[in-house]
């Protein structure tokens, strides 16, 4: 398997070196060359078997040779043995045809777990073999970094520094970067919005005598790796209710757009889905895109849902070359009128593609609000507010009355507590294991909306500049 840039200017490369590249050196994100495709009777086999054995199959076709089929087979087996449910993702039924998939039994309560703690071993395995180090810096809106330090704490060949919206995380997110004592690991809030992070991180990917220096890696989704391991649960889900012979339709609350594209990937190996509903909150650039075909950022509002509080959806670039026909030049004039004029459009074609696929629909916060108050009352079950919004999204888009509809779990209540309990009067608590988070000493820097400064903070921290390098 080989992996081409959406901007069509970037070396083709293995799974080995897409994993360690993470934003291509176009500017573009990598994708597979070809999807593969499983047969109806394989995805009907993957019913009642282990997650980690479905885990192995499903991304083996993406890793290929790069990585040794045994010494593979092991990091997915220690990924997933430290998840506090022996199903990994389960399925929980909350009415006669609406489940949630709880993807927040992981060690940092979010779905990213799923993904970096194997991202986490498949990364120093590589760096080990190659006797190499890496400087990893990523941007969160609040789980990709408390998920990615959780994974890369500790190790020898990696130094992490995660950028996040200063006040615009919650209590527990922000403590889940700040309290580790490892070496390795900075936090940096940064004084603007989550789209400020990432656009700062794209900035020093694109700065390519920088990105040298320091060895740059990322463990955002713009990293391919991230995604393949997110394909796993849309299959493992929709085996479990009787997939493939029945459809299944699936809600995920999306704010970079990474985890409902690793949903339409496993529709693109085969998968039958009935629909894939894009949940958003009030920031909600993937509903409008959907509807108008207009692609257009807006202020960043701050919502009890702030993991999704973004506008600019970097994986939608994905999205718009493979349905848009693999015209690696129309991306790039897509990118070009969004860097110039704020907005871009969509062609027919590619909107009518896209709309076969996927549905969208936003939940404002009184809905989210009802929604964590009712599901309380009705089914005993706490809601986190961003499963919540796939919720409340999912009843509004019409899908066929005899399909289940599958809400994706992305974080455990207990991460948003003031918003949980102010909806539903429970105060959900953190589990044992994080039993003295809110107690533990806080360690962080606060640095300005700025590039420059970034990089000089990275390249002071980091280990893999070669000395007498100038960074
Ligand atoms: C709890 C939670 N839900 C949903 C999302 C949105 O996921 P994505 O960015 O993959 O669309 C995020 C952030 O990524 C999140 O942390
Ligand atoms: N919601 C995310 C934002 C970053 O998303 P990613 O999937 O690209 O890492 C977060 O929680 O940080």
């Amino acid at each position: 398997m080989h992996y081409v840039s959406t901007r069509g200017e970037a070396p083709v490369l293995g799974f080995a070196d897409a994993l360690l590249a993470g934003l291509a050196r176009d500017g573009g994100l990598y994708v597979p060359d070809h999807w593969p495709a499983f047969e109806a009777t394989t995805f009907a086999g993957f019913a009642g078997q282990r997650y980690a054995d479905v885990a192995k199959a499903v991304m083996a076709p993406f890793v290929g040779g790069s990585i040794a089929p045994d010494a593979f087979g092991r990091m997915v087996e220690d990924a997933y043995a430290g998840f506090h449910h022996p199903a990994v993702c389960p399925l929980v039924q909350l009415s006669e045809r609406e489940w949630v998939l709880e993807l927040f039994r992981g060690p940092t309560l979010a779905f990213k777990d799923v993904a970096m703690q194997l991202l986490g071993r498949l990364m120093d395995h590589v760096l080990a073999e190659r006797n190499e180090r890496a400087t990893i810096v990523g941007a969160t809106s609040g789980d990709t970094g408390g998920a990615a330090i959780e994974a890369f704490r500790g190790r020898e060949r990696v130094d992490v520094v995660m950028l996040f919206p200063h006040g615009r995380v919650s209590d527990v997110q922000r403590r889940m970067m700040t309290t580790p004592t490892d070496a390795n690991i900075h936090a940096v809030a940064i004084e603007g919005t989550f789209d400020d992070c990432q656009a700062i991180l794209k900035a020093l990917f694109n700065d390519h005598a920088f990105r040298d220096t320091v060895r740059l890696s990322g463990v955002n989704s713009i990293n391919w790796a991230r995604l393949v391991a997110q394909i796993v649960y849309y299959v493992t889900a929709a085996a479990a209710l009787g997939g493939p012979q029945r459809k299944v339709a699936f809600s995920v609350p999306t704010g970079n757009f990474g985890d409902v594209f690793a949903g339409y990937v496993a529709t693109r190996m085969g998968l039958p889905v009935e629909k894939l509903i894009v949940a958003t909150n009030v920031n909600d650039i993937l509903a409008r895109t959907l509807a108008s075909g207009v692609y257009e950022p807006r202020e960043v509002v701050a919502t009890t849902s702030p993991s999704m509080d973004i506008q600019v959806s970097s994986n939608f670039e994905r999205l718009l070359f493979d349905a848009g026909g693999r015209d690696a030049a129309k991306v790039r004039r897509q990118m070009a009128d969004l860097a110039e004029t704020g907005r871009f459009a969509v062609d027919s074609l590619t909107l009518a593609a896209i709309g076969n696929v996927f549905g969208a629909a936003r939940a404002d916060e009184a809905e989210v609000k009802a929604t964590i108050a009712d599901t309380w009352k009705r089914a005993g079950y706490l809601l986190d507010p961003h499963t919540a919004v796939g919720l409340a999204a999912a009843r509004k888009v019409e899908t066929a009355c005899d399909v289940p509809v599958v809400v994706l779990g992305t974080a455990h209540p207990a991460k948003f507590p003031d918003a949980v309990e102010a909806a539903s009067g429970t105060r959900p608590a953190l589990p044992a294991s994080l039993g003295d988070l809110m107690s533990r000493p806080e360690r962080m820097a606060v640095l300005p909306n700025d590039a420059a400064t970034v990089a000089r903070f990275v390249a002071a921290r980091s280990r893999a500049v070669r000395p007498g390098a100038a960074a």
